[in-house]
């Protein structure tokens, strides 16, 4: 164990879990996709999940969110057992999280305004002005200009759909974020970008974010942690490096294969 895996290590466990999966299982018919699964996300960090294609990420990710039932196992979000909560309670934590899902999923037929004002009106009596104000904000907050509140979804282009998409997570103001597989889509540049966004957000607002990901320039660039899923199993957690030294076939593969290369001389 080097210096920074040790210091990295004694962190971890010093700090809160907001986030903390315990023993799960899930499966469609006889397919078990997580198979007694354990891991923790802890408070103000920035986690990359990343495994084999069809593992079982956004499976997870949805287990947590409870859009898939569990066949057993625990999962504690603010330290309640989701399992636990009444449905008032459930909305109450509900609204203290924001997702992004891969494909965007802005409402097409609404404008980006009101696709941010959506969760405001689902959830708050605010005033329309005040509803005005707070999307204003939030199209500020993830870098598009103002005049893309009134347009619709299919006025924009990929970057501004994933942005926008960002700011209606980000409409109530959650500390944890969701995002699967943020980046899909986008060319590097705009990779690059969503990434930087990703951080100033996750480092302004104070946000834990658990984020789903293929892309190494993410792992390497925003990821404070990262946890790797196969069989079922998170089957290693720690620093980019710590996984570089990782000697499971699909580890090995995954951070030192050609892509892997060339994003590290790339960055050198
Ligand atoms: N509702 C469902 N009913 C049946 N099977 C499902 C359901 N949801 C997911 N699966 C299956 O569970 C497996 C894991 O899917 P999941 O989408 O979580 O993979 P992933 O790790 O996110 O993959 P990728 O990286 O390719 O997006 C897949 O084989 C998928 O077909």
């Amino acid at each position: 164990m080097d210096a920074r895996t040790s210091t990295t290590a004694e962190a971890a466990q010093s700090r809160e879990a907001i986030i903390s999966v315990h023993d799960i299982v899930v499966g469609f018919g006889d397919r078990v996709i997580l198979n007694h699964l354990d891991l923790d996300v802890y408070r103000g960090e920035i986690l990359g999940f990343v495994g084999t294609s069809g593992g079982g990420k956004s499976v997870l990710t949805r287990t947590i969110l409870g859009l898939v039932p569990k066949q057993s196992g625990t999962v504690e979000v603010f330290g309640q057992n989701l399992d636990d909560l009444s449905e008032r309670e459930r909305s109450a934590l509900e609204r203290r999280w924001g997702v992004l899902f891969q494909q965007g999923a802005l409402f097409s037929s609404l404008t980006v305004k009101q696709n941010i004002q959506f969760p405001l009106r689902e959830n708050l009596h605010l005033s329309q002005r005040l509803l005005d104000e707070i999307a204003y904000t939030k199209i500020e907050m993830v870098g598009l200009k103002y005049d893309v509140a009134e347009k619709l979804p299919s006025e924009l282009s990929g970057g501004m759909i994933k942005r926008a998409a960002l700011a209606r997570s980000l409409a109530l103001d959650p500390e944890i974020l969701f995002l699967d597989e943020p980046t899909s889509g986008l060319d590097p540049i705009g990779a690059g970008e969503f990434d930087e966004l990703i951080r100033t957000l996750q480092q302004t607002l104070g946000l834990t974010v658990f984020m789903v990901t293929h892309d190494l320039d993410s792992l390497h660039t925003v990821c404070d942690r990262i946890a790797a899923l196969a069989d079922g199993k998170v089957i290693a957690q720690g620093t980019i490096e710590d996984m570089m030294a990782q000697q499971h076939p699909w580890l090995r593969a995954y951070f030192h294969g050609t892509r892997a290369r060339a994003v590290q001389s790339a960055r050198r």
